[in-house]
């Protein structure tokens, strides 16, 4: 402790020393901050920070101290090293992380793994897709003309829909997709610029009756259509409350999580035919195949039609978007990219590269974008990002360097928060300095499941 006639710096040292005994891991972390010197300073008998950290069973404090550089091969007045300290005490944790080469394990400021009923918006499966039906054309055709399909349609990727709030038992949605019948949809279904594409079966808790209809199987299905010359007019009569959805973002949040979830789906498909209409290996015509799920060259001899090509099938774009957590703790990475509204952070994310794997990813483009080095990545959930066809794999990591150098290409500001401030955010206490995205998006997910994971802290 402190004491009277102590220098000023003696007197910072020994408050120090104190807080990682006490295992006062804030305090460490901001102390080091002012002062990097701190980290091998020692006192009393050559005790430093970290010995006394090991001593009294401290993971929290030793980390920082490890992920601040100190030197844990240091030792005491008697020989001993941090290392011996913690091994004499029985903390084999705390040994197990003196012992590791790389220096910094962090694991455990990753919360169990624990993943089970984390569902985000537009991954609701509302639908059975029936994959082994795309093949089956006597199906899809019969489903197609069955006056109990539904047909949802969009004009240049946005969705026919009608404002009206709905009230289900876990979303409020402002807008809802309009249902069509194959009648209101056939002629448009033949023009030129229209695709037809099907997305499966309304899932049924029991199994179906036959239906009277001669619908032998009793099941709704349902398809999608895109077009790209405006319907508005022909559709006038059935659907005087129809509109397209546009802009789309961040309107498109506003529906309900099954009608989102089938937005996700026949969004990203119908985005994939608009874009890839020719051939990608012979710039050739193509045609639409397996209920939209194919599109096949109509060269015979293109070699997109030897073996399987992924050119062939619709594309989904993995991104890795991750919620970086501060070595003590406490604090999370957040940045902002100049298109964002002003004051909004999020977390970090970026596109998997060919190659890479989900952790190498998380890796590169939060060192990228902020200069700040990450180690255990722990995958938490995804969520099907159909703008048009990001999968976004959500992720928790941990840093081992904390100095913050944004790319301004990318990012225009990157922050550690506090937990203290993230959760101004979700309590409105406070008046909090920043905002974070919708609930609709994973990175408010990501956020809030920490701030969660920690609330007991
Ligand atoms: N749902 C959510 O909470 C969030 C979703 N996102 C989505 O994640 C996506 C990726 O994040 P960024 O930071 O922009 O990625 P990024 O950090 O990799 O940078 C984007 C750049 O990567 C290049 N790129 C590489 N592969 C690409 C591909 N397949 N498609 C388009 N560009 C590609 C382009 O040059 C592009 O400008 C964004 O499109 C965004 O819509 C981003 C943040 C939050
Ligand atoms: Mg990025
Ligand atoms: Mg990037
Ligand atoms: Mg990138
Ligand atoms: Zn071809």
């Amino acid at each position: 402790m402190a004491s009277v006639g102590m220098s000023p710096k003696d007197e910072m040292v020994a408050r120090f020393l104190d807080a990682a005994a006490r295992g006062e891991v804030a305090k460490v972390s901001a102390m080091v901050a002012q002062s990097s010197s701190l980290v091998d300073a020692s006192g009393e008998n050559g005790w430093t920070a970290l010995m006394l950290a090991a001593r009294n069973g401290h993971a929290d404090v030793v980390n920082t101290l490890l992920s601040n550089g100190c030197d844990k091969s240091l030792a005491n007045q008697s020989g001993q090293t941090s290392y011996d300290i913690a091994r004499f005490w029985g903390h084999k944790h705390i040994a197990g992380l003196l012992a590791n080469s790389k220096g910094v394990d962090s694991h455990h400021l990753l919360p169990g793994s624990s993943t089970e009923g984390h569902e985000n918006y537009f991954s609701r499966e509302f639908l059975d897709r029936m994959s082994e039906k795309r093949t089956d054309g006597q199906w899809l055709q019969a489903k197609q003309s069955s006056p109990a399909s539904v047909f949802i349609l969009f004009l240049n990727l946005n969705p026919l829909v009608t404002s009206g709030a709905e009230e289900t038992s876990e979303s409020k949605a402002d807008f809802r997709l309009c249902r069509l019948r194959w009648g209101s949809v056939e002629e448009l279904a033949t023009r030129p610029g229209t695709t037809l594409i099907f997305l499966g079966v309304e899932k049924q808790a029991t199994p179906p009756s036959p239906s009277p209809a001669g619908d032998e199987d009793g099941l709704t299905a349902w398809f999608a259509l895109n077009t790209d010359s405006d319907p508005t007019e022909d559709l006038r009569l059935s659907n005087p409350n129809g509109f397209f959805l546009k802009p789309f973002v961040p309107r498109l949040l506003q529906l309900s999580s099954d009608e989102a979830g089938v937005v996700a789906q026949a969004r990203s498909v119908l985005a994939w035919h608009d874009r890839y209409s020719f051939c990608p290996t012979c710039g050739g015509r193509t045609k639409v195949d397996e209920g939209g799920y194919k599109r096949t060259c109509l060269k015979e001899d293109c070699r997109s039609r030897q073996g399987i090509h992924n050119t062939c099938y619709p594309r989904v774009d993995p991104v890795v978007i991750m919620l970086v957590i501060h070595p003590d703790g406490n604090q999370c990475l957040l940045g902002r990219k100049k298109a964002f509204p002003a004051g909004m952070f999020s977390c970090l994310a970026g596109f998997i590269e060919p190659g890479e794997a989900v952790e190498d990813a998380v890796r590169r483009e939060v060192e990228e974008e902020s200069g700040v080095k990450v180690g255990p990545v722990q995958y938490l959930s995804s969520q099907p990002w159909p703008m048009p066809s990001s999968l976004m794999i959500g992720c928790l990591a941990v840093a081992v360097s904390t100095h913050i150098k944004v790319d301004e290409n990318e990012i225009e500001e990157a922050r550690w928060f506090t937990r203290q401030q993230v959760i101004d955010v979700f309590t409105k206490n406070n008046q909090p300095t920043f905002t974070i995205p919708p609930r609709q998006a994973i990175a408010h997910q990501l956020i809030k499941h920490w701030i969660g994971v920690h609330a007991n802290l």
